[in-house]
């Protein structure tokens, strides 16, 4: 195959073609990037006095343990507690210990934030009563321990410790413990609330995200990052939708919410949490509003939305109002961040395709207020482009599709043929998920995949070529799900998995952080690559202009090798450059038994204004070369 580049670019390649989607599904928030390590840490949308609600703290031998609702709650939005039992002048210890989100990853001389809220009844328990924190390995060994006297006050009472491990456990099997030592006095009952262990954080920041995670995304360099979701935004019912005020503030204050994937959420990785993390990774936020449509059915059209229409534009207030106008305005400068933040896309719902009846009905009420009250945004539609119509007219649509391998390596012309008419599109949500085009949302054994694989990423890899040479109307695209606890997980594959103490990077996060770090900045077109569902050779140019380097990116899907020629038209080209390639058997995955299977390799090649170059079987290349 013999590839002709133009030296004349068709059009830019933009700032904000690669970024993430995020919505908590498989614990990507908590028990993920959220750096919190204790799950169910303030027994939230819980029903008290059952076993679920305590799930997953333990008593320690035959302590006796139950979340009650409070008569004096910590706060109206937290109103159960964990109450204990406290035997008359007991000798030995007793209490209770959290295991984590499926273990708690713990290191030597890490210093780990702790902090708890109790109650005892004034009077209630004898003076020398102590209260301990502590860190436990699987053999309950005590890792590290902070004691206080316990005070029968009356009122809430918090307590704050750092503990720094005195070795690091051999295991993630720890706990966190909660101990109560009665010297004597009648038996008594402490109550306690909003229990939590924080690792330090990336850069450092207060109820921040777990710095390996964030790293392995930020390696992504993500121009933007879509929250709150996903179907996570919608809620089964109008009840559990999600809503910005109740995700804001101290975290007493935030009531957390049925998630909608099976788990509550804390709420603690909020709205101001998501703004910061944007601007810690310099990302623009793709944020939804909430349009009206749940996951259970339920629509609201009409005049009944403009509460929610309030609520929405409260909510973008918060974002970027002023708070010498705007309440919400003021509660984020109150919160420490008096400058609005970036933001240009707001997108309406999630996924509205589900909902074609009342779609049309829904944008309009909701569109015409937004963008009235903000001239400046653009609103993104999340319906099909192809119906039914919507006024005003969407200026963008949020594409999603998951598919098999060869879906991705054989429809990379998919927006080559779509109309310039002024309308951009946000390719939201992406993945090839099963071999099983017939059933892709199957099980694995039907095909459906654990963790990505070469073939699917290679696959992926095809599909983004197409990216680029559309990204005149193409303006963004993101992989979907993001992140997936390997314990504990709703979808597969996902981009990146993660346990207690470790996180995999999958054969798709590579090729996605190979495209990101290897954008340019302008188009080249070249000879153009078969266009037929049985095209196996995908590829792109694109250049940095900066750099004068050419770009040029190869996804091979055929099982066998592939003969390359490149013709540049430059006067001036190196005679190496660099092939970073990914490949390896086509059913291979990066998983916690071999995290690092497949991972990219980077060599010298010859090259020059013509160069040949071999594309292995079932590979990934990115070949960059100076030239001008
Ligand atoms: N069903 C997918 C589409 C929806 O938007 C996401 O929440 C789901 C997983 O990425």
């Amino acid at each position: 195959t013999t590839v002709t580049v133009s030296a004349t670019a068709s059009h830019a390649i933009p700032s904000t073609l690669w970024g993430m989607m995020f919505e908590d599904i498989s614990h990507s928030g908590d028990g993920g990037l959220y750096a919190e390590l204790i799950q169910n840490r303030a027994f939230q949308q819980v029903a008290p006095d059952t076993a679920a609600a305590l799930d997953p703290w333990v008593p320690l031998g035959d302590s006796q343990i139950s979340v009650v609702a409070d008569s004096v709650p910590l706060s109206s939005a937290l109103p159960n507690s964990l109450a204990l039992t406290v035997p008359a002048a007991s000798a030995t210890e007793i209490g209770f210990a959290n295991p984590g989100y499926f273990g708690i990853g713990l290191v030597k001389g890490t210093a780990y934030s702790a902090s708890l809220n109790y109650r005892v009844a004034a009077g209630a328990i004898s003076k020398q009563a102590s209260l301990t924190i502590s860190l436990l390995d699987q053999n309950n060994k005590t890792l590290a321990a902070f004691t206080t006297p316990l005070r029968a006050s009356g009122k809430w009472t918090e307590v704050t410790a750092s503990l720094v491990p005195s070795h690091t456990p051999p295991s993630n099997n720890n706990s966190f413990a909660v101990t109560v030592t009665n010297a004597r006095g009648a038996e008594s009952q402490v109550n306690f609330a909003l229990l939590s262990l924080f690792p330090p954080t990336f850069k450092g920041r207060a109820n921040g995200m777990r710095p390996d995670i964030a790293e392995t995304l930020a390696a992504n360099k993500p121009a933007f990052w879509r929250f709150p979701g996903g179907n996570n935004l919608e809620g089964q019912t109008v009840a559990t939708r999600w809503q910005w005020n109740n995700t804001v503030g101290p975290l007493k204050d935030r009531p957390g919410r049925v998630g909608d994937w099976g788990y509550v959420n804390t709420d603690g990785l909020g709205l101001l949490e998501y703004l910061h993390w944007c601007e810690d990774l310099d990302m623009e936020p793709y944020m939804a509003v909430w349009d009206g449509y749940t996951l259970g059915g339920t629509n609201i059209t009409g005049a009944a939305l403009d509460p929610y229409i309030a609520q929405a534009i409260d909510q973008i207030n918060f974002v970027i109002g002023d708070p010498a106008t705007s309440a919400p305005a003021a509660l984020r400068a109150s919160l420490g961040h008096p400058e609005p933040f970036t933001l240009h896309y707001v997108e309406i719902g999630n996924e509205d395709f589900f909902d074609d009846e009342t779609v049309a009905n829904r944008w309009n009420t909701i569109v015409t207020n937004l963008s009235a009250t903000f001239p400046q945004l653009t609103f993104m539609a999340t319906s099909l482009s192809s119906g039914p119509v919507l006024t005003p007219t969407p200026k963008v649509y949020d594409v999603h599709v998951y598919s098999s391998p060869t879906y991705f390596a054989t429809n990379s012309f998919l927006y080559d043929s779509v109309e310039r008419n002024g309308t951009h599109y946000f390719e939201g949500e992406y993945a090839a998920i099963s071999t099983n085009d017939s059933n892709l949302f199957g099980t694995p054994a039907e095909g459906r995949l654990l963790f990505p694989t070469v073939a699917s990423a290679v696959g992926e890899a095809a599909f983004m070529t197409g990216f680029e040479r559309n990204a005149d109307i193409v303006f963004s695209a993101s992989y979907a799900p993001l992140l997936g606890s390997v314990n504990d997980s709703q979808w597969t594959p996902n981009l990146v998995g993660f346990d207690a103490s470790n996180v995999y990077k999958s054969t798709s996060y590579y090729v996605q952080n190979l495209f990101a770090n290897n954008k340019g900045d302008e188009y080249l077109p070249s000879t153009l690559p078969s266009n037929s569902s049985t095209a196996t050779l995908l590829w792109s140019v694109t250049r940095s202009t900066a750099n004068k380097e050419v770009i040029i990116k190869i996804s091979n899907n055929a099982a066998t090798t592939e003969e390359m020629k490149f013709v540049l038209p430059f006067k001036d080209v190196s005679s190496t450059g660099s092939a970073t390639v990914l490949t390896g058997p086509a059913t291979a995955s990066n998983t916690p038994d071999a995290p690092d299977a497949i991972v990219p390799v980077t060599s010298r090649i010859k090259t020059g204004t013509t160069f040949e170059y071999t594309a292995p079987a079932v590979s990934f290349s990115v070949l960059v070369v100076s030239a001008h």
